[in-house]
């Protein structure tokens, strides 16, 4: 079926976020949720954010559409969002039409955030009067064609209250809600937990379909690796309000260079083989009050802590085919001159060798010393 809304004539819109800093104010002053995060969203790619509960990515989410609330506050940096310039700046009645107009959100928990006194279909007016929609027929047009794409009756839809809709249908009804106004960089914050299975992948199905072909750059943001693996190009892994890796989502899953990425997916029981393969990450994450201010913030969950790990915050680099944060890898330059076989031993996989196979300690001391005296260098 053909959709209302073409994809834009100038293409999906690149998201550019530039050393961001979001603090909280706490009673031990204001602390970072999100610290001096650099970030690019490639124009109509479908980003998945991942990161354990508290490191910071409904923070930084929220930061793309400047919509972080007090106590919170963005303190530095910029979103650069294409055709809008950069949202941190923009205040009053042009943030206002941001939202929504060109940036859709879809709020974690929608299947309850819809209003359980009106009707889906005056909701969608409430929305489309405040953004100043003069043809408010073509809106509830768009509306159904939307509701009818993702596979519901939409005048059905339009006339319903929030109780009488499943769980399935209230997240369809948010991602209309987050894209009938014609937004073309949209965030979707965790959009299937508390679905079942099945509603589970058609959901992440519709958010590929409709990412296709309306032309989006999508953020979908989740605790959950399955879900990345099943509806991103790139993955974005967050710890502590940091980035610490990001890159293709074959290549990182495949491969992940960063401790904390490979915890993740050590993390996850598979359906097949042996359950107790499945190793939990081994400690909690820091809060606000106990990230450390300076040095690598997983250090003290990370099987490959070094000396300079306690004091010098690893630069967040290119090692090829990724980024990563991390002082045990090697960054890209290394790969590219080295060639004796002591040399070759510097690269991340076999820094990982003694994780793969269980063992919890730092890898051996070849690789531990080199990597070292690598990072040194570039941090110098
Ligand atoms: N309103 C607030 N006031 C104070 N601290 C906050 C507030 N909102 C979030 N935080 C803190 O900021 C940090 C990041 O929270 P955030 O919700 O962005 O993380 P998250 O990765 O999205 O977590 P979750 O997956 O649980 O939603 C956490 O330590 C959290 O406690």
């Amino acid at each position: 079926m053909t959709l209302t809304t073409p994809m834009s004539p100038d293409g999906p819109p690149s998201v550019r976020i530039r050393d961001l800093t979001v603090v909280y104010r706490t009673a031990a002053g204001e602390l970072p949720a999100v610290r001096d995060v650099s970030m690019d969203l490639a124009p109509g790619t479908v980003t998945g954010l991942v990161g354990e509960s508290g490191s910071g990515k409904s923070t930084l989410a929220l930061s793309l559409l400047n919509a972080v609330q007090p106590p919170g506050r963005i303190s530095a940096g910029s979103v650069d969002i294409g055709g809008l310039g950069d949202v941190v700046q923009l205040r009053g009645d042009k943030l206002r039409q941001a939202r929504g107009g060109q940036i859709g959100y879809v709020f974690q928990a929608a299947q309850n955030s819809l209003n359980p006194l009106k009707t889906v279909g005056k909701q969608l007016l409430d929305l489309g009067r405040s953004h100043d929609v003069k043809d408010l027929r073509a809106l509830v047009a768009e509306a159904r064609d939307l509701l009818a794409r993702m596979g519901l009756d939409g005048a059905r839809v339009l006339d319903s209250y929030q109780h009488e809709l499943s769980g399935g249908m209230r997240q369809r009804v948010g991602i209309m809600l987050a894209l009938v106004l014609n937004a073309h960089v949209v965030v979707l914050d965790e959009p299937t937990t508390a679905l079942d299975m099945i509603t589970q992948a058609n959901i992440l199905e519709i958010i590929r379909e409709i990412h296709a072909e309306r032309g989006l750059t999508t953020l979908v943001i989740t605790h959950d690796i399955g879900v990345v693996a099943e509806v991103a190009d790139e993955i974005a892994v967050m710890y502590g309000g940091r980035l610490v890796e990001q890159g293709p989502v074959r290549a990182v899953l495949g491969d992940p260079h960063h401790p904390y990425t490979r915890g993740l997916i050590q993390a996850i029981p598979r359906l097949t083989g042996d359950i107790d393969e499945a190793q939990a990450l081994p400690g909690r994450p820091p809060t606000l009050t106990t990230i450390p201010d300076q040095g690598c913030v997983f250090r003290s969950r990370c099987a490959l802590r070094m000396d300079v790990c306690d004091t010098v915050d690893p630069l967040f680099q290119s090692t090829g085919d990724r980024m990563v944060a991390c002082h045990a890898v090697a960054p890209a330059a290394t790969f590219t001159t080295t060639t004796s076989e002591s040399e070759r031993e510097m690269t991340p996989s076999r820094a990982w060798s003694g994780i793969g196979s269980g063992r919890r300690e730092p890898a051996a001391d070849g690789d531990g010393v080199v990597a070292r005296e690598t990072n040194e260098g570039d941090s110098a």
